[in-house]
């Protein structure tokens, strides 16, 4: 079998994206598509070439020779000129379409790079963190493969570090004419700027050689310890807990060796293909571990404080000798901080060793070396703790928290109810990745054993590797079980110890029927890591640095949504919406008799297919050495329901706007509004792992829910750009939108912007409310376990009216406790603040005082297995009885491809997609001028947006007497 080296495929796997996101489809769109494609390859050809040329000049044997070649952005004569052929910057069309990025390549088959470059240091330009504009001058420092920066030299020999990156594990890719170095790390993506152009092809080429050297550490496995990543410079204590903790991308990359050197088969493939969730599921239980070692902490801390409140209440001196003791013990002292809230110090010396090992350890323990740790924003994060057990190299004044340091600032305590909400969540997070972890090993072990059967009736001479797999998988599976049956057990005792009443169990029953007051954490105590950078970068002090560098720079590629590539995996991602859509539940998801006894349905007639979603790696491995652009993106990754209707998804919660329409308060009528605004996104935290389907042109999804008041109309009115526009109505409201959406693929992840404005008119008031959209960013895109996140600022305006409100939807990092947070105002006669998670729901006003406005639904049993979807989704693309009669032929409902997922036949699923999508291509060229058959192109305010001419539903009427539109299947 012939292989590529993975490092080598990273650059191949921007490229698959971009041409199978940019909209082109590839021979979708025809000569132009083509054309683009050859010239794509045509410019990879020699961009591969000037690389080579470039990485036979490598820097280690360069002037940058000395023991640290030092380079400053400011003074020029301190530069070490590099002899390395400046990265092509050439105005053709490039990969990155229209600009001249350059990919760097990674360690080629058989390639090694065994040299170590020397350490290498200066100042660049680092784009400040999202919502800030401006750049910042910054120290970096690569060694062995590992870049650290902090804001200057001193602080990194102080271990001050604001950050650090595996440059092996990244996608590098640079601009020369802009002397831009962005680093997709995953988790992070820096945007790096060169002051000259000689410091730019500097630090390409020192980069490009760490990299190489860190690939063929990971690759070859040096015996020399891998760097520490994230960790001080200078930190004595190497810990070997990140050793434990395998990364999703080491474990990615050993996939491929293993395959070279092992017949092909359904076995080796479910080797490849569970490389990933494993391994993930690993790094969750280690994750989880940690989570109950916190949970366990945060308990303690509860605990305290009831003594603190004892105290105050007797005096210390009138105390009992045990709380006296105890009070020593812990080393605990009310402290004075800068927040409002008081602070209490835990001398580490002073713990228990036998309780705070693996807290200590979790303080200490940097991530796994892939950064792998880190690399989802985990619950371990939520807690006050746990932003402690972050700090130490990530933020500024952390170096106290250092291993050696001795006090382990445990956390800054904050008043009782708030723990209480930060055990609850933590819990709660930690249930939902225990569910991650047994959905993964059920489903790999399900995948094993199809592999196995397989294997068995063949009856391949590899009976012997056969069996000996099988011990090792049945006793990795019972190690795991054994893990996560000791986690939970674990996780009860914590429970039964504890005498929160209301987090009880946290299984999803109990959460259905958990006042909605406790699923939130309203203000946890504990600043998150993102509001530490934001903060401390605001007062930074070489703000007049700040703006030299055009704020436009986001270097990005700009793709149409039609994006129609990579894979995913099987695993379930993270999100935690409690709720009530599951079978048998009230509200939202009830289950709604229909007249005539036919009932909605409350589950896919398939799940999702078990060879689902193989990786784009594993995609890439079937077919090395052929023409990327032949390579069919697998239908496998695509969820039964279409953009259209995950428009209409959106309407889940349009009980708040019935609400809103009834309500006689302009400021409480705004808020509903923005809880619906807000209820939109829930969805998004359960579907991670697969895209819609891009409806056809001229296709259309009606749906007439009587039982929710409203009917729903939309159609695909443009194909390139893909734009759906839709709109609903109800006795009381009427919603409209339309949603066109930029692509941006990072390397790793992928942004999702729609742009357009979404609609709202209130029927009973005349009230007009409008708002944007914010991004929807999908992270780890070839790890095993992709996650989904949201942020940006959204306003929403009432027409013509005097009240507004803002909410910022918080970009998630894995050190801080805001994921999925949604925070803002609603400002007009009087102001409230609005507060919660898009993925848990929404409040008005301050806590205690708070009112729920929101709270997602339940998800349904096995949701995990049926693409994550809610009970309102599942009946989205269902054909109720005598309906087909009724549609026009172009509803989705009708369409096969899409149908013949839902059951699960995905070759024909496969066969069918392929049909339609040529058929489409077919119609293109033959009438390249389409009509939406519903909607109008209309210009207000010089925008153009697509209006609802109304006429669909008395056509449906009449049967769509004059339907024009084209037969799409
Ligand atoms: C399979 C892998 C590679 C990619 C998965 C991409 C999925 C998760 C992406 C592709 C397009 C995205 C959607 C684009 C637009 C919107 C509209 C917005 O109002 C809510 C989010 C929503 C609905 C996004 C949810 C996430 C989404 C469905």
């Amino acid at each position: 079998m012939k292989t590529k080296h993975p490092f080598a495929l990273i650059g191949d796997i921007r490229w698959l994206l971009v041409d199978a996101c940019s909209g082109k489809d590839m021979s979708q769109s025809g000569k132009h598509a083509n054309d683009t494609l050859h010239e794509n390859k045509r410019e990879r050809r020699r961009g591969a070439a000037g690389r080579a040329a470039a990485l036979r000049r490598a820097p280690s044997d360069s002037d940058c020779s000395g023991e640290t070649a030092s380079l400053s952005a400011d003074s020029g004569d301190r530069i070490v000129k590099p002899q390395v052929a400046p990265p092509r910057s050439g105005k053709s069309r490039s990969r990155r379409r229209g600009s001249e990025w350059e990919v760097l390549e990674g360690l080629k088959d058989g390639q090694r790079f065994e040299k170590r470059p020397d350490v290498f240091n200066g100042y660049l330009h680092k784009k400040r963190k999202w919502p800030l504009k401006g750049w910042h001058k910054r120290f970096f420092v690569v060694d062995g493969g590992i870049l650290v920066y902090a804001r200057s030299p001193a602080d990194v020999a102080r271990g001050r570090l604001h950050g650090s990156v595996d440059v092996g594990l990244s996608v590098i890719s640079a601009k020369a004419r802009r002397r831009r170095i962005d680093i997709d790390a995953d988790e992070f993506i820096y945007h790096l700027r060169a002051k000259t152009p000689d410091v730019f092809r500097t630090w390409l080429s020192v980069l490009k050689a760490h990299r190489l050297y860190r690939q063929h550490l990971l690759t070859f496995g040096a015996r020399e310890s891998a760097p520490k990543i994230n960790a001080p410079l200078d930190d004595p204590a190497a810990t070997d807990t990140s050793s434990r903790l395998v990364s999703p991308t080491t474990a990615t990359i050993r996939g491929p060796q293993f395959v070279s050197g092992t017949p092909g088969g359904r076995l080796a493939s479910w080797i490849i293909e569970s490389g990933g969730p494993l391994e993930n599921a690993s790094r969750e239980l280690g994750q989880a571990q940690l989570s109950v070692q916190q949970l366990q902490r945060l308990l303690d801390a509860l605990e305290m404080q009831q003594q603190v409140h004892h105290d105050t209440d007797v005096s210390l001196d009138g105390a009992s000798p045990n709380v006296k003791k105890d009070r020593r013990k812990f080393g605990l002292r009310k402290k004075k901080s800068n927040s409002k809230c008081a602070s209490i110090e835990l001398t580490a010396s002073h713990i228990d060793p036998s309780n705070s090992h693996m807290a200590l350890s979790a303080l200490t323990a940097p991530p796994s070396p892939g950064g792998g740790a880190s690399s989802i924003p985990n619950s371990a994060a939520s807690l006050p703790i746990a932003c402690a057990a972050a700090r130490p190299q990530s933020l500024p004044g952390a170096e106290a928290f250092g291993p050696t340091a001795g006090p382990a600032s445990i956390s800054s305590l904050t008043p009782d109810h708030q723990l209480r909400e930060d055990f609850t969540v933590l819990a709660k997070d930690l249930v939902a990745s225990l569910k991650t972890i047994v959905a993964t090993m059920v489903c790999e072990r399900s995948r094993l054993r199809a592999a196995m059967e397989a294997a068995d009736s063949n009856g391949s001479a590899g009976g012997s590797v056969v069996s000996a797999l099988r011990t090792n998988l049945t006793s990795a599976l019972q190690q795991n079980s054994g893990a996560v049956a000791e986690l939970r057990s674990r996780l009860s005792r914590i429970h039964l110890a504890s005498d929160i009443a209301e987090i009880g169990s946290v299984g999803p029953a109990d959460a259905v029927n958990r006042p909605f007051q406790q699923s939130l954490s309203y203000s946890s105590s504990c600043v998150s890591a993102s509001e530490f950078f934001d903060a401390e970068e605001h007062e930074d002090d070489d703000l007049k640095h700040e703006e030299i560098i055009a704020a436009d720079e986001s270097g990005v590629i700009e793709l149409d949504g039609d994006s129609s590539s990579e894979a995913g995996s099987l695993s379930s991602e993270e999100g935690s919406a409690s709720s009530d859509n599951s079978e048998g539940a009230t509200g939202t998801g009830e289950v709604r008799a229909r007249a005539g006894g036919w009932s909605r349905r409350t589950r896919l007639p398939a799940p999702r297919p078990a060879a689902a979603a193989p990786t784009v790696w594993n995609l890439l491995y079937k077919n090395i050495g052929k023409d990327l652009s032949q390579i069919s993106m697998p239908v496998t990754i695509n969820e039964p329901l279409n953009m259209l209707q995950r428009l209409c998804e959106e309407l889940e919660y349009s009980e708040l706007l019935d609400a809103a329409a009834e309500c006689g308060s302009p400021v409480e009528r705004m808020s509903l509004v923005a809880a619906f605004a807000v209820s939109a996104y829930a969805a998004s935290a359960h579907r991670a792992a697969s895209k819609p389907f891009n409806p056809l042109l001229a296709e259309t999804y009606e749906c007439i829910r009587d039982d929710r008041g409203f009917r729903f109309i939309a159609e695909q009115v443009s194909h390139h750009p893909p734009i759906s526009a839709c709109h609903a109505e109800s006795s009381r409201w009427c919603f409209w939108q339309e949603a066109r959406i930029k692509t941006k693929f990072w390397g790793k992840s992928m942004e999702f912007q729609p742009t357009g404005r979404v609609h709202v008119r209130l029927k009973t008031t005349g009230d007009h409310y409008t708002w944007n959209k914010v991004t929807t960013c999908v992270h780890n895109l070839f790890g095993g376990q992709r996650w989904v996140d949201q942020y940006g600022d959204m306003h929403i305006a009432c027409v013509g009216a005097d009240i507004t409100c803002k909410l910022n939807f918080v970009k998630a990092s894995s050190w801080s406790s805001s994921r999925h947070e949604v925070r803002g105002s609603v400002s007009g006669a009087h102001n409230v603040r609005l507060g919660g998670r898009w993925s848990e729901g929404l409040h008005a006003g301050d806590p205690p005082a708070a009112r729920p406005l929101w709270r997602p639904g339940a998800m349904p049993p096995d949701h995990e297995l049926y693409y994550g979807f809610t009970r309102f989704a599942m009946e989205l693309n269902e054909l109720e009885p005598g309906m087909r009669e009724l549609l026009p032929h172009t509803d989705t409902r009708l369409r096969p491809d899409q149908r013949a997922l839902e059951e699960g036949d995905v070759e024909a699923a496969e066969q069918l997609k392929h049909e339609l999508e040529q058929a489409q291509r077919e119609r293109r060229r033959a009438r390249p001028d389409h009509a939406p058959a519903w909607f109008r192109k209309t210009a207000s305010g010089g925008e153009e947006t697509w209006q609802f001419a109304g006429e669909y539903w008395a056509a449906r009427d009449s049967g769509f007497p004059n339907l024009s539109a084209p037969r799409i299947w």
